[in-house]
């Protein structure tokens, strides 16, 4: 699992080190690692063109002194100085030393565009509020890649929300460790380095699953596995209006585990001429035995699918409730008496339907809203968006940060709640399982589109590649 903390807690942990560390030896190694990154970005450094942009904080100076170390590879390196009376002292006379030109921003723009790699070292970790208008003005002159210095300048670093003109980088260089800008804002980012300073951090208060913690999850069989003891999924979707909703959801269950699944619900027959492995009956009542229920892709939101949800709400097992589900629980608040307090439940809300659980939309910061949702439901909530956001009421957070937006198609959050409700059978922990689900979902998604538009059917056909690509410890 990657660690994410909050630029509070980093900064606390940054002062603790200080403390204990030489003058300027923390900014030089960050800025030291920044240039190395710098060169390869230039390939053949040596006589190639940077300019900085520079801040008045620290992050100006991590710039400053990487335009120092560039200088000493034979680097043409220009600092365009935000407010040259607040510029990193040490830094800018380093730079100077070494040979570097200083600019003003009135003499900046002819810098700006014949660079061939520009450093954003605008703002770090102490942003506040959109860029002010001077250092805004810098970004519509910049042609060359661009290298963020700890986060791209314009991205408010501890939501990723961008309010204003930002800093798009190709690559992102950070310095001890990430922050949660970095899960939030990929596109902002670009690629995301870290350097290393030793901070002493534990307890992080984001995590981002890595292949290796959804392949030490996911229900795969051992030897002694049959069809029952993966967990049996049950699924409650579809109408005679969404049948395909049943064919994604519960399609999605049969790629993810080698168990059992059974559906329920007035898509039976289309089902099973889909897929013919599930057990398929027309209601909740006569399924039979599940571990979990995927309830709510395309049940509607009258008194039908009001019955069936309180029926697998009162089940006694593990349920993922999903599209209509979300609605028919915001709308019907005592639908969820049925439930056993001690049974997992996921939520999966998109915006809209998020507005509809808690009276508005999830706003800048994702995290804190579905944290505040978990809590409120005392369930798993999974915040879709294009990063997706799973909260705990317990507070545990994580983020999947997909590689493209490929997952913004009719019918993938269909295939989603299925994947979940794989998972939740095998009795994973519910937040542990959401998250992972959406980690092979937007693996799925990726493998699918390959560069292309892909659609839901396409994801479906790609759970089995993304899935054979995590490294099993056990088969
Ligand atoms: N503290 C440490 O040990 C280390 C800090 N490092 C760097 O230090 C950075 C943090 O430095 P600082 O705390 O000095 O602050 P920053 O450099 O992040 O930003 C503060 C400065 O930016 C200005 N500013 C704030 N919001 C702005 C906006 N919206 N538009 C324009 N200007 C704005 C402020 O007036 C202030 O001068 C980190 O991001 C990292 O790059 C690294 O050198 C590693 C070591
Ligand atoms: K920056």
């Amino acid at each position: 699992m990657q660690g994410i903390w909050t630029t509070e807690r980093i900064r606390a942990a940054e002062r603790k080190l200080l403390a204990v560390t030489p003058d300027g030896a923390l900014m030089r190694k960050a800025a030291f690692g920044l240039s190395v990154h710098a060169a390869k970005m230039l390939g053949a450094p040596s006589g190639r063109r940077v300019t900085l942009l520079v801040g008045s904080g620290d992050n100006g100076g991590d710039a400053l002194w990487a335009g120092f170390f560039l200088r000493k590879r034979n680097v043409a390196v220009t600092a365009v100085l935000l407010n040259p009376d607040k510029a990193h002292p040490q830094g800018l006379a380093a730079l100077k030393r070494a040979g570097g030109r200083v600019v003003p921003v009135a003499d900046s723009p002819q810098w700006i565009r014949k660079a061939d790699l520009v450093i954003d070292g605008i703002v770090g970790i102490s942003a506040r509020g959109s860029l002010r208008p001077d250092a805004a003005s810098l970004l519509e002159h910049i042609k060359a890649p661009v290298l963020a210095v700890d986060l791209p300048s314009g991205v408010d670093p501890d939501t990723g929300a961008i309010d204003g003109p930002a800093i798009t980088a190709d690559r992102t260089v950070t310095f001890g460790a990430r922050k949660p800008v970095h899960a939030l804002a990929p596109a902002a980012c670009g690629e995301v380095f870290l350097v290393d300073l030793g901070l002493d951090l534990e307890d992080p208060d984001l995590v981002r699953l890595e292949a290796e913690d959804v392949a030490a999850c996911w229900p795969i069989p051992g030897p002694s596995d049959d069809k029952y003891t993966l967990g049996v999924t049950g699924v409650a979707a579809g109408s005679a209006v969404y049948p395909g909703a049943a064919v994604l959801s519960a399609g999605a269950a049969v790629y993810a585990t080698s168990g059992m699944v059974r559906y329920a619900g007035p898509a039976a027959d289309l089902v099973r001429s889909r897929w013919p492995e599930i057990i398929a009956t027309g209601s909740v009542t006569d399924a039979g035995r599940v571990q979990s229920w995927v309830v709510g892709p395309g049940i509607g939101t009258g008194h039908e699918g009001r019955e069936v949800l309180a029926t697998v709400l009162g089940a006694g097992v593990p349920v993922c409730a999903d599209a209509d589900a979300t609605t028919l629980i915001a709308q019907h608040s005592d639908v969820l008496d049925a439930r056993d307090p001690d049974t997992p439940l996921v939520l999966t809300p998109h915006d809209r339907e998020f507005a509809r659980l808690m009276g508005s939309e999830p706003g800048k910061d994702r995290v804190a809203a579905a944290r505040a949702c978990a809590r409120r439901y005392d369930a798993v909530v999974l915040l879709k968006g294009h990063c997706t956001v799973v909260a705990a009421p317990d507070g545990r957070a994580m983020v999947n940060t997909p590689r493209g937006s490929w997952l913004a198609t009719p019918g993938s959050g269909d295939v989603l709640s299925g994947l979940i409700g794989a998972v939740l059978a095998a009795g994973v922990d519910p937040w542990l399982a959401s998250g992972a689900a959406a980690y092979v979902h937007s693996l799925a998604g990726e493998l699918a589109a390959a560069g292309a538009p892909t659609s839901s059917s396409g994801i479906l056909g790609a759970i089995s590649d993304a899935l054979r690509t995590l490294h099993w410890r056990k088969s």
